[in-house]
Order: C-alpha cells, then sequence, then structure tokens
C-alpha cells in the first residue's frame, strides 16, 4: 500500500472486510511494517482495533509510516523501533520493547525479508548466506524471542509472510530456499507450540503490486523487462497482480478466531499461478475476474498485455 494513497485520503476507502472490533485489546508486532504489504497489514490490523508497533532498519522510513498512521488512527498506539532481524541481540531487545510499551504481544506477523534476482551462478556464498540470514535466520529470530519472552506463558498468533517458492524459483535460488525452510519451520513451530496455545501459519505471496517491490526489480536486475511484476500479469490465470491489501485480508484472517483451526498451513495467495504445471493448457483471456484493494491502472495493465502479445508474436516468427 503506498503511504501516499492514505495520506489524507478517508479511512473509510481503506475499510477492512472484517467488523471493526476484531482484535479490539490486541497488541502486536509487523517487522517490515513500514513499507509495502506490511504497512498494508499494519493500517488494516489498526482499522480493525488492535495496537501495532512496526519495525525495520530504516529510522526515517519508520518515522513516516508510523506518523501516517498516527494520523489516521490517533486513537490507536502505533509505535516504531529500529531493529535489523539479522541481529540476534536487536531482535531480543525489539521484542522487549514492544512488551514494554504494550505489556502484551498477541501477534506477530513476520514480513520483513526479501532478496535480489540472480541466476545461481551468480549468487556468491556470502549472497546465499546473507539472504538466507534475512528470511530464515531472522524470522526464526523474531518467532522464538517472541514465544519465550511472551507466548509460552500467554498463547498468541504468528503469521509468517513468505513468497511462493513452490515448483522452484528462477533467479531467486536464494529467497527460494529460505522461504521454503521457513514454511517447513512454520509446521514445526505449529506442532510444538500448539500446546501453549499458539497457531503459526504462513502467507506466500506471488506478484503482489507495491512501489518497493518494482523498485527492487528495476534497480537490481530484471526477468521480465522494464516492470516485471506487472509483465507477469499474462501469465497468472486470473491474469492479474496482487494488491497489498489482498495479503493484508488473508494475514487478519489468519490472526482473527475464524481461523481457530488453522494451524502449520502456508496459504499461497498468487492468482492461481503457482499451480501453472500443464504444459498442455494455455490461458484464456479474463475480463471478469474480482479485484480488491489498490492496483496498477488498467492502462498500464492492458500496456503490457499488448507488450507481452507482441513479444510472444515475434518470439513465434522467429
Ligand atoms: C515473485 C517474488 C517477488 C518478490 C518481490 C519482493 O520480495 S519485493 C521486496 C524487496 N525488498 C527487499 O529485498 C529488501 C531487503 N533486501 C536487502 O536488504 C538485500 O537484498 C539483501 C537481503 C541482499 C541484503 O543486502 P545487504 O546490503 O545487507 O547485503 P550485504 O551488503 O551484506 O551483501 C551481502 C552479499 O550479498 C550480495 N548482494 C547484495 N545485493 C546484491 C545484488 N543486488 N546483486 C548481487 N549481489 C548482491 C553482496 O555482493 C554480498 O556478497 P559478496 O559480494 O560479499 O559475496
Ligand atoms: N511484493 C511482492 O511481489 C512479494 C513480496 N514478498 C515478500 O513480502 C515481504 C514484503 O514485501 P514488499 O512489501 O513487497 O517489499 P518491501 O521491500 O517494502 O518490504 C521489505 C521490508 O523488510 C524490511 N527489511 C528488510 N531487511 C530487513 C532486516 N534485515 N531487518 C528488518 N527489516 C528488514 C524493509 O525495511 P528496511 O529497509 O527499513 O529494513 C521493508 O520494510 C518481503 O519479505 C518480500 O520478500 C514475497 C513475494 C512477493
Amino acid at each position: 500500500m503506498a503511504q501516499q494513497a492514505v495520506e489524507g485520503a478517508a479511512r473509510a476507502q481503506w475499510a477492512s472486510v472484517f467488523r471493526e472490533d476484531l482484535f479490539e485489546g490486541q497488541a502486536g508486532l509487523v517487522t517490515g511494517g513500514g513499507t509495502g504489504i506490511g504497512f498494508a497489514i499494519a493500517f488494516e490490523l489498526l482499522t480493525l482495533g488492535a495496537d501495532v508497533l512496526i519495525t525495520s532498519r530504516n529510522e526515517d522510513r519508520l518515522a513516516e509510516a508510523a506518523a501516517t498512521l498516527r494520523k489516521a488512527f490517533p486513537e490507536r498506539k502505533v509505535e516504531y523501533f529500529v531493529c535489523n532481524i539479522r541481529d540476534d541481540k536487536e531482535v531480543a531487545a525489539m521484542i522487549t520493547n514492544v512488551l514494554e510499551r504494550f505489556g502484551r504481544l498477541n501477534f506477530v506477523v513476520n514480513c520483513a525479508g526479501g532478496q535480489y534476482p540472480a541466476p545461481a551462478s551468480a549468487i556468491t556464498n556470502n549472497g546465499f548466506r546473507t539472504v538466507v540470514d534475512l528470511n530464515l535466520n531472522g524470522t526464526f529470530a523474531v518467532c522464538r524471542e517472541a514465544f519465550d519472552q511472551y507466548m509460552f506463558d500467554h498463547g498468541g498468533n504468528i503469521v509468517n509472510i513468505i513468497a511462493t517458492y513452490h515448483n522452484g524459483f528462477p533467479m531467486m535460488a536464494h529467497t527460494g530456499a529460505a522461504r521454503a525452510a521457513v514454511a517447513n519451520l512454520t509446521e514445526t513451530l505449529a506442532l510444538e507450540w500448539a500446546a501453549y496455545g499458539v497457531r503459526v501459519n504462513s502467507v506466500a505471496p506471488g506478484n503482489i503490486y507495491s512501489e518497493s517491490s518494482k523498485l527492487h526489480y528495476r534497480t537490481k536486475g530484471n526477468f521480465l523487462g522494464d516492470d516485471p511484476i506487472a509483465a507477469a500479469a499474462p501469465f497468472i490465470p486470473c491474469k492479474r497482480i496482487g494488491s497489498t491489501q489482498e495479503v493484508s485480508g488473508l494475514v487478519c484472517f489468519l490472526l482473527s478466531p475464524a481461523a481457530s483451526y488453522v494451524t502449520g498451513v502456508t496459504a499461497r495467495i498468487d492468482g492461481g499461478a503457482t499451480l501453472m504445471s500443464n504444459a498442455s493448457y494455455v490461458l484464456c483471456d479474463v475480463d471478469n475476474y474480482p479485484k480488491y484493494g489498490e492496483l496498477p491502472p488498467e492502462e498500464d495493465t492492458r500496456a503490457v498485455f499488448e507488450a507481452a502479445a507482441q513479444a510472444k508474436l515475434l518470439e513465434s516468427k522467429l
């Protein structure tokens, strides 16, 4: 979700589909909550009555995001804390800080993460280690600290945002391996921590329209042209990319009592993209697939479709 879209906008514009007091009295943490998907999740949790602390490395971005959220939700507590989840000591201090500020930690959403696109042969060992450290070790550290410091005694709810690693992840070997590991970690933690009243689930997004994801690809190499996130649309069964609010809605469902019997799952949110394994099936045009949240303008999407169709035409003439 773009912060500019929230700034000055009527809160109702971003109204959640869930009931307003769903998380009333709860407080929790969203890592990576200052930007993109994490910001949308923090926004929806606040909409539904929770107090939220957002955390990541960049203090300026966090402060700006917190100011936007406080303006939109003056009746809630919005806090931020600078923390690199690759640093165990910082993670421990961050969890302690949430508890000092809120006195409770009902939910944790692990959304901090990332990588750079590169073919496996161009990923150095240190580059691989770095991405695994961020997405796997960092996520584990936050889960374990949250459990040790609070959830062991009080129960709780954890959602890990990963990525659709299913069927391999070309150009993303490091993150694919790390995210698959987090999906497995989610299952183990769900088993071990059920006895303590803790549910643990993962959400695996496909191509999601976030400012940072577009920037990420533009500055660090492409596999599908200038705007690969949007250019992927023709190859997704629902023929569009997803919005940050669609991811947030799924996270809120998993954190809600309606999901009380759900633990250890990885829910894919990818418009059916990872089901595309049948080489003899060609996707048809789609013009009535439902939309929800902030998506690229129709004209941009159409231009990307036309360019992709043109590229296919040229390819078939070679
Ligand atoms: C469908 C899925 C779509 C997904 C979308 C999203 O996720 S959107 C979300 C997108 N948001 C994000 O991804 C945000 C978070 N991402 C990040 O902060 C970085 O991507 C990070 C995880 C690599 C950490 O970076 P850092 O600066 O802390 O790392 P460092 O300086 O400590 O270097 C360690 C090693 O990594 C190497 N290396 C680093 N970059 C590149 C590169 N571009 N090229 C090649 N290599 C690179 C570097 O050379 C070094 O190896 P070396 O030379 O010593 O052998
Ligand atoms: N957009 C997409 O299409 C998809 C995104 N994802 C994943 O969803 C999550 C959110 O993505 P999105 O919102 O698009 O992108 P963002 O780049 O906006 O989100 C990444 C967030 O992680 C934070 N972060 C990165 N490294 C660290 C660190 N070491 N410690 C603490 N925080 C850190 C960043 O903040 P800061 O720089 O301040 O530290 C940022 O807020 C990421 O894990 C991403 O990989 C998965 C699949 C698809």
